[in-house]
């Protein structure tokens, strides 16, 4: 999976569509091959959450009602990871700790194709996935219903006429913060030093949150090493990684 971040929204349909709030991602191919699509038609009923749209594939009504316990078939502490890739973290995390739920939200399809297979392959039962666009999958959410958020490599966007494009600033942060319950953790990671300290900015600024460390945290364990962070390593890049919590309201 590779992430250009010079490039341009892909089409003029999804810069109108999203005009108030640019949206962070960029339309990449959603065509199923292969093992991706035989676990795309294996494994969709089981683990892919299907959200009615209101106007784009990747967007979310608001009247709907995302109610986790009958998604997941039971009550418990939720996880949602945003942004999740070929979904390596997240399947990982879930097969060590069945007792919570894992959800992933992202938009590139054969990313999803990906996790579900791991997934299947795993017998896990406690994940699931929406192909949406982030903030609108928070808009449904309840207050205080996450027991943890997850941030890993969102797409840079390092020009400055693109910054504005990135997933964490003041509005994903009050987006997140309604949504994580009192003692929630939002943890965050990324390559992009300039954004690092953005996050770090975003999150230190928000009265909703409060720094586990005095600036950078330890890395996460439960973060494993990626393709996506492979390739910054072999790059040079530093990784950052952040944990805040969600204070009392
Ligand atoms: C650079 S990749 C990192 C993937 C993964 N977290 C990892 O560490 O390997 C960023 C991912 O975020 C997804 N993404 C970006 N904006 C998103 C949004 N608003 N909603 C859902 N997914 C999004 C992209 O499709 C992409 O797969």
């Amino acid at each position: 999976m590779t992430f250009e971040g010079d490039a341009a929204p892909a089409s003029k349909f999804d810069s109108d569509l999203y005009r108030s709030e640019p949206v962070s991602f960029v339309r990449r191919g959603t065509r199923l091959q292969g093992r991706r699509l035989s676990a795309w038609e294996k494994y969709a009923d089981q683990f892919l959450i299907e959200v009615p749209r209101h106007i784009a594939d990747t967007s979310v009504s608001k009247d709907f009602d995302f109610d986790d316990a009958a998604h997941f078939g039971r009550t418990a502490p939720l996880v949602i990871e945003v942004g999740s890739g070929l979904g390596e973290a997240m399947v990982a995390r879930a097969a060590e700790e069945p007792e919570r739920n894992f959800l992933a939200v992202e938009v590139y399809r054969p990313g999803l194709a990906q996790l579900m297979l791991k997934a299947g392959t795993a017998g896990l039962t406690n994940v699931r996935c929406v192909q949406a666009n982030a903030p609108e999958v928070f808009d449904v959410l309840d207050d205080g219903s996450v027991d943890e958020v997850w941030v890993f490599f969102p797409d840079p966007w390092h020009k400055a006429r693109h910054n504005k494009r990135r997933l964490v600033n003041d509005a994903f942060a009050a987006r997140v913060a309604r949504v994580l319950r009192p003692g929630g953790l939002w943890r965050l990671a990324t390559d992009w030093d300039e954004y690092a300290d953005q996050m770090l900015e975003v999150l230190t600024n928000s009265p909703d949150f409060e720094n586990l460390h005095e600036s950078w945290a330890p890395r996460f364990e439960g973060r494993i090493v990626t393709s996506f962070e492979t390739k910054a390593h072999k790059a040079g890049r530093t990784i950052h990684d952040l944990t805040f919590r969600r204070v009392e309201a």
